[in-house]
């Protein structure tokens, strides 16, 4: 019979030590359908432990469910797993070194995978997909969700559906949903659906200004004195970005100086926080130094945001670096999608995964759930059809397949 047989295959691992976790996954997944029936009794109980340390490993262990072969039942003992040994209190102690010794001790991480991520997909995403995703990745625990965009739909297609998102979306929890408004008629649509947080988009390079908005750097900036007076009176907070800090995808480098510039004239305009975006993903801590600390002279380090893609693989290390400059605002996407449908070739933006992987293990908090991150971005990766863009993601799913 196979019951029988299989738990005498399992009570072999009864010596089982905790960095063996992993291969009872592949055990268990070996299994045959068949003792499906007894899937919710854990195995464990099955197995007689050597010393109180296994024992109380393995209750430990009793809490996950064996059987993976139904895709619901999957994901709950991959998130279990995730949240059990990666969550956002892996590091509980400070960690003190020289190094790290400047880094705010909570980050906040604005995401923007169901705008950035999603408004260069050509395929349009149904409204419910992204009202789902954007669900999950409230019940993450992050603070800020940027929604959608309030622009053209004919300049950007997968966006039109901007009203259904924010109809949907009211209620979800406390996070923040900003929405990217270029212009007074775009900043009114947000408000006539109950956006209460609006960003408004400039660049730094005059040719990817025209590309991006169709209009020069200056005429932006006027168009952005309308929105930001008009958010005033409505007391709605305004993000102001600002593309290719450090490259252009036309002209090349971009000086320090012009990205100050554009910074200044956003905060004068009262801009509460300003989002640096290396759009290209073409910045290494070389460029982005510079450019950071000709921003600083102009705008206090508390109202900056970091916004990197990473087609060169340089986001994480630009991540360090600016918080090591003091800085507590990081944008990323889940799944580290994205691209910008006027940078041909730029790649997604940093994975919202793997930041908060790598700030859990430097002991910075950051409030979000780790396992339940993955989980959004299997999601939204599964309906894409292609794998997720996040590293971390990618070996904390397969984790449990080792
Ligand atoms: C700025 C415009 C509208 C100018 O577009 P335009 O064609 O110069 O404007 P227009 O005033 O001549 O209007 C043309 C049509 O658009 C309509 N329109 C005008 N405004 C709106 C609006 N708000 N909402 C809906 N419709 C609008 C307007 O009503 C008109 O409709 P028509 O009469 O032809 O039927 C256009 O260029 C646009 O929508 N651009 C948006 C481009 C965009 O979304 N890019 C991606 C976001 S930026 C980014 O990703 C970078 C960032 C932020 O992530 C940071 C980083 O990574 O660097």
């Amino acid at each position: 019979m196979f019951l029988p047989e299989s738990v005498s295959k399992l009570s072999r691992f009864r010596s089982i030590r905790y960095r063996k976790y992993f291969s009872l996954f592949a055990l268990a997944d070996e299994m045959d359908s068949k003792v499906v029936g007894i899937r919710d009794r854990c195995f464990w109980k099955h197995a007689e432990f050597r010393n109180e340390k296994e024992a109380s490993l393995s209750n430990y262990e009793t809490k996950r469910p064996l059987f993976n072969k139904d895709l619901a039942f999957l994901e709950l003992g991959a998130y279990q797993t995730l949240n059990r040994h990666y969550s956002s209190h892996y590091h509980t102690g400070e960690i003190k070194h020289k190094l790290l010794g400047s880094m705010p001790k909570f980050v906040k991480i604005v995401e923007v995978g169901p705008r950035d991520g999603l408004q260069n997909e050509k395929e349009i995403v149904p409204t419910s997909v992204k009202v789902e995703l954007i669900k999950m990745l409230v019940s993450s625990g992050l603070p800020v969700v940027e929604a959608t965009s309030f622009v053209s739909p004919k300049w950007v297609p997968q966006l039109a559906d901007a009203k259904d998102v924010m109809s949907a979306i009211q209620g979800f929890g406390h996070c923040r949903f900003p929405v990217l408004t270029p212009n007074l008629k775009g900043f009114e649509a947000a408000m006539a659906v109950g956006a209460k947080d609006v960003a408004v988009f400039a660049a730094a390079s005059e040719s990817f200004s025209r590309s991006n908005l169709n209009c020069s750097i200056e005429d932006s900036l006027a168009r952005y004195r309308d929105v930001a007076l008009a958010a005033k009176n409505h007391e709605v907070p305004v993000r102001g970005y600002i593309s290719c800090v450090v490259g252009c995808p036309m002209e090349g480098a971009v000086p320090p100086s012009k990205v100050a510039y554009v910074a200044e004239e956003l905060i004068n305009m009262g801009c509460a926080e300003i989002s640096l975006g290396d759009t290209i993903g073409v910045g290494t801590p070389g460029t982005v130094i510079p450019m950071l600390e000709a921003v600083l002279d102009v705008v206090p380090i508390e109202k900056l945001a970091v916004h990197f893609h990473d087609t060169y693989g340089q986001a994480l290390s630009n991540i360090l670096l600016s918080l090591q400059m003091g800085i507590s605002t990081v944008d990323s996407s889940i799944s580290g999608l994205g691209g910008c449908p006027y940078a041909k070739g730029a790649t997604g933006n940093m994975a919202t995964e793997d930041v908060v992987y790598m700030l859990n293990g430097v002991g910075v908090k950051t409030n979000v759930d780790l396992g339940k991150l993955i989980l959004a971005g299997d999601y939204i990766s599964k309906y894409l059809g292609r794998p997720s863009g996040s590293k971390a993601g990618i070996a904390l799913s397969n984790a449990s397949k080792l």
